[in-house]
């Protein structure tokens, strides 16, 4: 049974599995991840292993902090990755798009694939389907921009992300939801259209916090995962097992 752990830009998720079944999953800010961790230990006392991937600057130490408990095992640019990795920059490449990446390679064979991670950032990763990991790209996420707009602007509310009805926003509120929104829903259906003109078939991950708010107001057919990080870990350290 192993414990997988994305520590992502704004809060730090969990789950466990046994083999291939996640048996559960937890959410929780950053301030609280020793004690949460180590009451997901007591319940789950068949937990052998933590893998983690973090795109924090932690300490390790917070990590290493269960190492008498159980083995940890961190997910780095040196660990073994099922893509060839073409990104001109391949050490400043983030952690949670390689581990993304390689989860499309394990669970999708074969094809040509994109990810794309709705998260504090949007990330765009593209594997071909000969394995070699091609870039792709970061834009800000949905909660990014509310707080953008609202930081940098002397008028503008802090709003919660909602749907708009409207693609003409008739009041401030709705203007600021139509642009948000529908502004990354765009933003995602042109991605996928600019690639599909190099790349007719391909296999689309959803991922991240804005998958469920986003899944059904995509143009095309997609695999919406919130859990795909996670379960990406795991396929990752069966993978560097074998
Ligand atoms: N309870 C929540 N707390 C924070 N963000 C949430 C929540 N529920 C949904 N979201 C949405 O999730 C997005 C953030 O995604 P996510 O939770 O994956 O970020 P994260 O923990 O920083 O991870 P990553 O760094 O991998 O993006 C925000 O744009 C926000 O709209
Ligand atoms: C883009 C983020 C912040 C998304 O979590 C992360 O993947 C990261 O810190 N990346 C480093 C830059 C890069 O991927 O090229
Ligand atoms: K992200």
């Amino acid at each position: 049974m192993i414990l997988t752990i994305d520590a992502g830009n704004t809060r730090i998720k969990g789950a466990v599995f046994e083999e291939d079944t996640m048996l559960s999953d937890f959410v929780f800010p950053m301030e609280d991840f020793k004690i949460s961790v180590s009451k997901i230990l007591d319940v789950h006392k068949d937990i052998t292993d933590i893998v983690v991937a973090s795109v924090r600057n932690m300490p390790l130490d917070d990590f290493f902090w269960f190492q008498n408990r159980v083995k940890v095992t961190l997910i780095t640019h040196e660990s073994i990755f099922p893509f060839r990795n073409l990104y001109e920059t391949p050490l400043t490449l983030g952690i949670d798009r390689m581990v993304l990446s390689a989860g499309a390679v394990l669970a999708f064979p074969g094809q040509n694939r994109l990810v794309v991670d709705a998260g504090t950032c949007i990330t765009y990763d593209f594997v071909a389907a000969d394995d070699q990991y091609l870039g792709g790209a970061i834009s800000p996420g949905i909660r990014l921009r509310y707080e953008a707009l609202h930081h940098y602007t002397a008028k503008l509310p802090l709003l919660k992300r909602e749907l708009p009805d409207h693609y003409i926003g008739k009041s401030t509120n709705q203007s600021m939801h139509s642009g948000v929104v529908n502004g990354v829903i765009n933003e995602i259906d042109g991605f996928i259209a600019r690639y599909e003109q190099q790349y007719p078939n391909f296999t689309i991950i959803l991922t991240g916090g804005d998958t469920d708010f986003l899944a059904k107001q995509l143009k095309n057919t997609i695999f919406a995962n919130s859990n795909f990080l996670l379960e990406s870990l795991n396929h990752i350290f069966q993978y560097n097992q074998e």
